[in-house]
């Protein structure tokens, strides 16, 4: 398959390392320097610290020229998507379809009214870009897509079968707007708190003050998105402490001044319900840091 993979960064690198091996694969970046480096020394995946790491030859060229593709795959963060969305309007295939792979859960409400075949998907894996050619896989899962409409099952099914390969699985999944949830519970619970105190995920259970916070959080993301807590919260712990080393992709965000993805995450559910004084709290946290990262800058 010929495939477009919108924004190389530590999950779109991962996959354009895996599909090369099978696909001619395109990625599409917003920097000059990132471009010369995926096109003179390909993309170079370390999948584990006992093997020698491989290189993966693709194209790669500016988002500006987007071109045709049998498949867009789009790996940019949420506060990107919208110059992403106004790009593949403009000059994708309209008749092929776009699979958006991002956190949280905004951008199901925005992509459902696009006029194209929209896929969504949930993944599983760690992956950490080291360099603007480089990625590690810090931890192998799959990918699992879904559709918005039904009548576009069997399309996604058979493009699922050509991407599907054992060392990296692409499976399909009939409710995945259900995964996006179960996540979102996850990093609504874990995200913003750990950038908010700057620690580690571990500390989310150790740290008997942040346990409760967590235990809120996830009490009311439960209750607007009407799953169990229970379950949920049981789920939200084991994550924390099979991460408990790792800093979250909030708090690194923070940390480098970038935008973080609060709007998908705490900001959706904000959106969704009014009785949310933790969730609001964290929010609101979180974008005053945005400002003041900002500030500093300027
Ligand atoms: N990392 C992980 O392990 C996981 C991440 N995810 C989700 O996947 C999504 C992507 O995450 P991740 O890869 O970590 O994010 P990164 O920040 O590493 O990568 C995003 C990439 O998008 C690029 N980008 C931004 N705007 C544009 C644009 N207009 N045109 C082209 N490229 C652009 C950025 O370019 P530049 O380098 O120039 O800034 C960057 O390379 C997020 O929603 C995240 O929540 C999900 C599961 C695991
Ligand atoms: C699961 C968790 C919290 C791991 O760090 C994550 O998804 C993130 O950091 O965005």
């Amino acid at each position: 398959m010929d495939i477009g993979i919108i924004g190389a960064g530590s999950i779109g690198l991962l996959l354009a390392a895996y599909l090369a091996k099978d696909h001619q694969v395109t990625c599409y970046v917003r920097r000059d320097e990132q471009k010369d480096q995926i096109l003179r020394k390909g993309i170079v995946l370390h999948d584990s610290q006992h093997t020698p790491h491989k290189s993966f030859r693709v194209n790669a060229e500016k988002l500006e020229v987007l071109d045709r593709h049998d498949f867009y795959m789009v790996c940019v963060k949420y506060p990107q998507l919208a110059d992403v969305l106004q790009m593949l309007e403009e000059k994708a295939d309209t008749q092929k379809p776009v699979l958006f792979i991002q956190n949280g859960m905004a951008h199901v409400d925005v992509i459902s009214c696009m006029q194209r075949t929209v896929f969504v998907a949930v993944l599983d894996h760690g992956a950490k870009r080291i360099n603007d050619h480089t990625v590690i896989h810090t931890g192998k899962g799959s990918v699992q897509a879904g559709v918005i409409e039904k009548r576009e099952e069997t399309l996604l099914q058979d493009m699922l079968k050509a991407l599907h390969t054992h060392e990296f699985p692409w499976l399909y999944h009939d409710d995945p707007v259900n995964l996006l949830k179960q996540k979102l519970v996850v990093n609504a619970a874990i995200n913003p708190l750990t950038a908010l105190f700057d620690v580690q995920n571990g500390e989310i259970l150790t740290n008997p003050y942040l346990n409760h916070l967590a235990k809120g959080l996830c009490e009311e993301t439960c209750q607007v998105l009407e799953l169990e807590f229970g379950q949920n919260w049981e789920y939200v712990q084991s994550v924390a402490d099979r991460t408990k080393l790792n800093s979250s992709s909030m708090r690194e965000d923070i940390r480098r001044g970038k935008p973080s993805e609060i709007d998908t995450i705490s900001g959706y559910i904000l959106s969704k319900g009014s009785q949310n004084s933790y969730t609001s709290f964290v929010y609101n946290g979180i974008k005053a840091k945005e400002r003041s990262g900002r500030e500093s800058f300027d």
